[in-house]
């Protein structure tokens, strides 16, 4: 379905289209293995075909996920290994993960075995005048890329790099100096490098793809799920709404190009997401300090009543340092450092109309590291946190400075413009409950995720509308080829040899040509569908027991009756239906959570004694 999206609040100049197609169809299954899962087939994918993904044609997706397709050299039904790298270039920082999935068979269950991630400070927008650093930086991530992918696999392991916030708000060609340093690093690199792998990406899509993410992992976007959730996603440069509107109202009021509709899983969704550039949560500081745009920092010194009084230091963002002090002889506090704060608010941020009813909405990035820092939330688990939790602790920071306060002044200037952004800016209750979490399921939320997931479904797009050797390999081509004259053989009438393909030239007949193409991409598609359907029946038998895993990581706390219980009955079910490699899986994970209860420990070893 074609999107009617929009880019950025303020100057995505980058961004290539602005309407998109976003269309998952007709797939079900559980989060955490729809993942491991999606990624895998991503990669599965990737590894069978070759590079030229044309005919994109929307939302700017053009992001192109879809050119991640390095061809095919290995046995199709030997046991193998996928590698895939995304870098995640954020106005804060850089990060780069390096997903490793083993698929066993080629119709099995792909294991998402292992992520490797890392990440560097400060964002590439640091260095915009000396890109090379920037270079220098990407070559150091790549390094833990080159450690963690074996050599053989480097190159049919593509690898891809995303920017947000940090280069939207950098004057075009410094941003593009930065790319093409990046560009030149990737293609000395020994990875696979597709068409369009370095980029910006839209804020839009941004947003919608962390949505698809968190609602994915959560199980919500299957048939029959229970209803979407909305995200809140607050980075150094920009934030993120995104959630579906129940009410027409909501929908109608909205500003045109905040809805955004599209088809997943055999649902259409029209959503409305948002991205503000410059709300993030180090260019409010800079908006509050009325430091925005400022020459000759280096003489001035900002100040804001949300410092404490007697502080002077310094704040870097985006390449500058900022010279900043509380003022001495003034009036500090919430109220105060509201008042600067509401400046960054008022008249940017919109209100949608139902905001102010109960709707679940789960915050990650700064929203969960200040709750933390606050103490709102234990790192470890995230939690549930109220809008007038996120206020009183505001107040309690800026009114009674502590030691808290000593360890990062800008805590209540954070705090207060979480507050106002929340309440102010997009009209939440002060009862609205906040899921804040940084992983769902131990997959990290962010847009990395989505992109993933909406690949697949690129995929079936690029086939229908591409010539099939345009994304097989040559050795691809021809072997399909071979298998479909040999299935259309007509009985007896062609003298022996003369019906095998002769290669990969055209069929002199223009009919058949058309007819074997068809073909061709009905195969390809028909396979990746029964891998797809293969394993979505498979995760769909798990899925209550994941569901019922509440605790997965390890704790001295005594488990739940119902937790040791779903554990006994999911280890049981696996042992009896999963393959070897599930079973070892299942048990290292069921290990941490029930470290404490021998009888896993003792079921673990009578099951796999080599293994324990
Ligand atoms: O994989 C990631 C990527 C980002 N973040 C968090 O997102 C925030 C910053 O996002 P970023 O630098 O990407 O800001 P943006 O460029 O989106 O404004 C910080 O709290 C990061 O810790 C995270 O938790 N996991």
């Amino acid at each position: 379905m074609r999107l009617a999206a929009a880019g950025e609040a303020a100057g995505s100049g980058w961004s290539s289209a602005d309407s998109a197609d976003l269309t998952l169809s007709g797939l079900r299954m559980s989060a955490l293995l729809r993942v491991w899962h999606l990624l895998a087939v991503w990669t599965l994918l990737a590894a069978s075909s070759s590079s030229q993904w044309n005919g994109l044609n929307a939302v700017d997706f053009s992001e192109r996920f879809g050119n991640a397709l390095p061809s095919l050299s290995r046995p199709a039904n030997a046991s193998q290994i996928f590698y895939s790298i995304m870098f995640d270039a954020g106005s804060t920082g850089t990060r780069i993960h390096v997903y490793t999935f083993i698929q066993k068979e080629p119709d099995g269950l792909p294991v998402l075995d292992n992520e490797m991630f890392h990440s560097m400070k400060p964002g590439l927008s640091a260095f915009a005048d000396i890109p090379e650093i920037a270079g220098h930086t990407v070559r150091q991530l790549l390094r833990v890329a080159k450690k963690t992918v074996p050599p053989v696999e480097w190159k049919r392991t593509p690898v891809l790099f995303r920017a947000t916030a940090g280069l939207r708000l950098l004057p075009p060609e410094k941003a593009h100096a930065l790319l093409e340093e990046v560009q030149d690093v990737f293609d000395e690199s020994p990875f696979y490098v597709p068409v369009d792998s370095v980029s910006i990406m839209n804020g839009t899509n941004e947003g919608i793809l962390a949505w698809v993410t968190v609602n994915f992992l959560t199980g919500r976007l299957h048939r029959n799920a229970q209803k979407t959730v909305g995200i809140l996603d607050l980075g150094g440069g920009s934030t993120q709404i995104t959630f579906l509107p129940k009410s027409r109202k909501t929908v109608e009021s909205a500003p045109a190009d905040y809805m955004v509709r599209f088809d997943m899983f055999s649902s259409t969704y029209e959503l409305y997401t948002h991205s503000y550039l410059g709300n993030g949560i180090k260019a409010a500081r800079l908006s509050a300090l009325g430091a925005l745009g400022s020459e000759g920092l280096e003489k001035k010194v900002f100040q804001s009543s949300c410092l404490p009084k007697k502080y002077a230091g310094e704040f870097s963002f985006g390449g500058f340092s900022y010279h900043v002090s509380g003022v001495s002889d003034g009036v500090t506090g919430f109220r105060a450092c509201s008042q600067e704060l509401l400046t960054v608010v008022k008249g940017i941020i919109k209100q949608p109309l139902e905001l102010k009813d109960s709707s679940t909405f789960y915050a990650f990035s700064y929203y969960f590291d200040h709750a933390v820092e606050a103490g709102l939330i234990d790192e470890s688990r995230g939690g549930a946190v109220k809008i007038r939790d996120f206020r009183k602790r505001a107040k309690e920071v800026c009114n009674r400075p502590s030691e808290r306060t000593q360890l990062n002044p800008f805590l209540c200037m954070d705090l207060t413009y979480i507050v106002c952004l929340l309440k102010d800016g997009f009209g939440f209750k002060e009862s609205t409950v906040l899921q804040l979490t940084k992983k769902v399921r131990n997959v990290e939320t962010s847009w990395a995720l989505g992109a993933a997931i909406y690949h697949f479904q690129k995929f079936k797009e690029h086939v229908q509308s591409n010539n099939p050797k345009h994304f097989l390999s040559e050795e691809e081509f021809v072997q399909l080829r071979v298998e479909l004259a040999n299935a259309n053989k007509p009985s007896g009438d062609d003298a022996p040899g003369e019906e095998l393909p002769p290669g990969t030239e055209d069929l002199p007949d223009p009919a058949k040509r058309v007819t074997e193409i068809e073909n061709m991409r009905h195969k390809v598609i028909e396979t990746r569908q029964e891998v797809f359907n293969h394993n979505e029946h498979e995760v769909s038998k798990r899925w209550a027991f994941e569901e019922g895993i509440k605790r997965p990581y390890f704790h001295v706390k005594a488990l739940e009756k119902t937790q040791l219980n779903n554990w006994r009955e999911y280890l049981d079910f696996e042992l009896e239906n999963g393959t070897p490699e599930r079973v070892v899986v299942l048990f290292e994970r069921c290990l941490i959570a029930c470290a404490l209860y021998e009888e896993f420990w003792i079921k673990g070893m009578a099951c796999l004694p080599h293994k324990i």
